[in-house]
Parts: structure tokens; sequence; C-alpha cells
């Protein structure tokens, strides 16, 4: 079981698979909304009685709250079936990027979830697999692959991530700079290493990069990531010696597809907080653990942290890697990323 459970969960979720997903309060069988289709909508649920679950924050744009929510805010809501619910309007509950061209929907009836944990559970499996955070669900029947919530748990548990290999990697601002490669046999993201300069006694200066599919490779200015990567390089390479981390953490760790909906979302108007949170995600879904261990492996214990991000600066804390100094990143603003980079300093506490 463990992390390998969750794998095959992930994996089947993605081809539109059932998943049965159990907790200690029972279990429940999921099939994801988006890619369902006519044919996989029958089989998957014949005489078509399916609830549909979703995440608290797209129940509150819904008007709609679990029983729960009053002790726990993030508790997922379960949306009762009704028979005018087919496979197109669950996309329009799945989907906030199509609240603007089908406004009316609903009523809808929230009803109290049969096993909260599984759930919640079934709704970080979403997150890990980058689908939206919404299924049909059932109570019986057959499926593909079976998961615990604690196996959920283990897919994203870096405690098993090792070097590969490493090699030299001369880079533009450095010749002599190294490579290592990270894998975990528990999930498939391949994070890396750059080590620039010579290493000696002194504290490494470390910066965390989450990938940016669209800032570091394509350019993209409504971001910073692509300038911030490479001012990172460069304040590093003008240190003594550091180390910049490439952390496979697409969008916050949405992934790519899910942080293009918050784009389309910021095309309508939501900035990059209220955008995530719409589509029922967290502000922010990275788990900074991954690069403690990283730089553990390294035989890194301390470092001068290059970010603005005090919560990268916690975040490595707690995961055991101690943090002497934190490192001012600024760059200036272009008309595409001003808005995002004031929402970063007045909504996510970023000291720019
Ligand atoms: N979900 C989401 N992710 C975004 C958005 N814009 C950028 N990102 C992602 O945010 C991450 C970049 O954050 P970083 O620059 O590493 O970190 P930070 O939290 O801004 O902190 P700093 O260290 O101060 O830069 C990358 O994974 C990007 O893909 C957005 O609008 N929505
Ligand atoms: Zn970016």
């Amino acid at each position: 079981m463990g992390a390998r459970a969750a794998a095959r969960a992930i994996d089947a979720l993605r081809r539109g698979w059932a998943v049965t997903v159990s907790a200690a309060d029972g279990a429940i069988r999921v099939m994801a909304v988006e890619g369902a289709d006519a044919v996989t909508l029958s089989d998957f649920d014949p005489t078509a009685k399916a609830d549909i679950l979703i995440a608290a924050a797209r129940g509150e744009t819904l008007k709609l709250a679990n029983q729960l929510a009053a002790a726990d805010p993030d508790m997922p809501v379960l949306i009762a079936r009704a028979p005018w619910i087919d496979g197109d309007v669950a996309m329009t509950i799945a989907d906030p990027v199509m609240d603007l061209a089908s406004p009316l929907k609903g009523p809808f009836s929230a009803k109290p979830l049969a096993a909260p944990l599984a759930a919640k559970a079934s709704l970080k499996l979403a997150r890990l697999a980058g689908i939206l955070p919404a299924f049909f669900v059932t109570s019986t029947g057959a499926s593909e692959a079976e998961v615990a919530a604690e196996d959920v748990d283990a897919y994203d548990d870096a405690t098993h991530l090792a070097i590969a290999t490493r090699a030299r990697l001369p880079v533009s601002t450095s010749e002599t700079a190294e490579i290592v490669a990270f894998r975990s046999p528990d999930e498939p993201r391949e994070h890396v290493a750059l080590v620039i300069g010579k290493r000696d006694d002194s504290l490494p200066v470390v910066r965390l990069h989450s990938e940016c599919l669209t800032g570091d490779v394509l350019g993209s200015l409504k971001c910073d990531c692509g300038p911030q990567l490479h001012q990172a390089l460069h304040q590093i390479a003008g240190s003594r010696w550091g180390v910049l981390l490439y952390l496979r953490q697409e969008g916050r760790g949405i992934g790519l597809i899910n942080k293009l909906r918050a784009y389309a979302l910021q095309d309508q108007g939501f900035d990059t907080v209220d955008a995530n949170v719409r589509l029922g995600f967290a502000i922010d879904a990275r788990d900074f653990s991954v690069a403690a261990r990283m730089l553990d492996l390294l035989g890194v214990a301390e470092v001068r942290l290059l970010t603005n991000n005090p919560n990268k600066v916690a975040g490595l804390e707690t995961a055991g890697i101690k943090v002497a100094e934190r490192l001012p990143i600024i760059l200036p603003a272009n008309p595409h990323n001003e808005h995002y980079l004031a929402t970063k300093r007045d909504r996510t506490g970023h000291q720019l």
C-alpha cells in the first residue's frame, strides 16, 4: 500500500476511472468530474444517482456549506444529485472558469458527508493529480484502484527522495556549476539542485525556486518567476557558494493545468489568491519539506535564504533546515505583473 496505492489512484483519476478512497470514517467511490463523458459516467453510475463532491471554497461560491463547516471550514461539500444534473452541468459545478458563461446554476442542495475524512483525502488526490477538485461519488460499485487516506499522505512524503545522479553543468552564470538530480520511488516528480561556487565553511546562499513553465521557459510577464530565477543564479554566483533548488511544484503545487485555469480566472478579474480559492485549492499548496530533504542530502543544514516569502522561511525551518538570514530578491515590476506583485505583498505577506 502506501505511496504505491496513491500513485495508482492518481493515475486512475486522471484517466477518468473509478477509485475507492477509504479513511477511518468509511469509504467512498469517486470519479473525476473533469474528463467524464456520457459513457464513463453511466458506467460509473448506471442509475444517475451519484452525488457531487466539491471543495469547501467552491461550495461557498455556489452558496453551499457542509454540515461540519463550522468546526472545519475546509470540509468538502456534497451536492445532492438532482435529475437535471448531467455531465455538462456537473462540469459547470466543477469549473469556476465557466461561471461567467453559465451563471444560472442551481438550486443545489448540500447533504451530509458519510465519510468526511475520505472526502478530504479525495480532494487532496485531485490536487496531486492536477485535476479539478470535483468528483462524482457513490458508495458502492467496482473501482480501478483503492487507496486509503494514509496512502495519500505517504505520496508526497519526501523521506524516500534520494540523489539519482550528479554531473558538471556549466551555466551562463557559472561555468563550474554542478547539477544534482533527485528522485523518489514514491512519485514521479524529479527535482534538481544546481550547486554553484566552491563549497567551504561559509553558509550557502540558497534559493528555492518552484517550477513555472510559463515564466521560466516562455518568458511570461504575468509573474516574476523567470527574472527571479536568473537573478537568483546571478546572486548565488556572486556569493562564495550556494544552491538553487528547482522544485517541481508548478503553480504553487496545483499543477500546470490548474494554474492556467487560475490564469483564466485572472483574465476575468480575480487576483492570484482568489483564483486559487475559487478553484477550490489552498492559496499556496506547496510543501517545502522536499526542499529540506534535498538540502539534507547535499549536507546543508543551515542557509542564507533568498526569498521575499516568510512562509518559505517558516516551511524550511519546520522541516529542519536552519535559516540564518533571509536575503530579499527584488526585481522591477512590469505592467503585466504589477498587480500580481502587489497581491503577493498585500495578501500573502511577501516582503516587497
Ligand atoms: N496557482 C498559481 N501559481 C502561480 C501563479 N503565478 C505564479 N505561480 C506559481 O508560483 C510559483 C512561484 O513562486 P516563487 O517565486 O517560488 O515563490 P514566492 O512564493 O513568490 O516567493 P519568493 O521566494 O519571494 O519568490 C511557481 O510555482 C509559479 O508557477 C498564479 O497566479 N497562480
Ligand atoms: Zn511564474
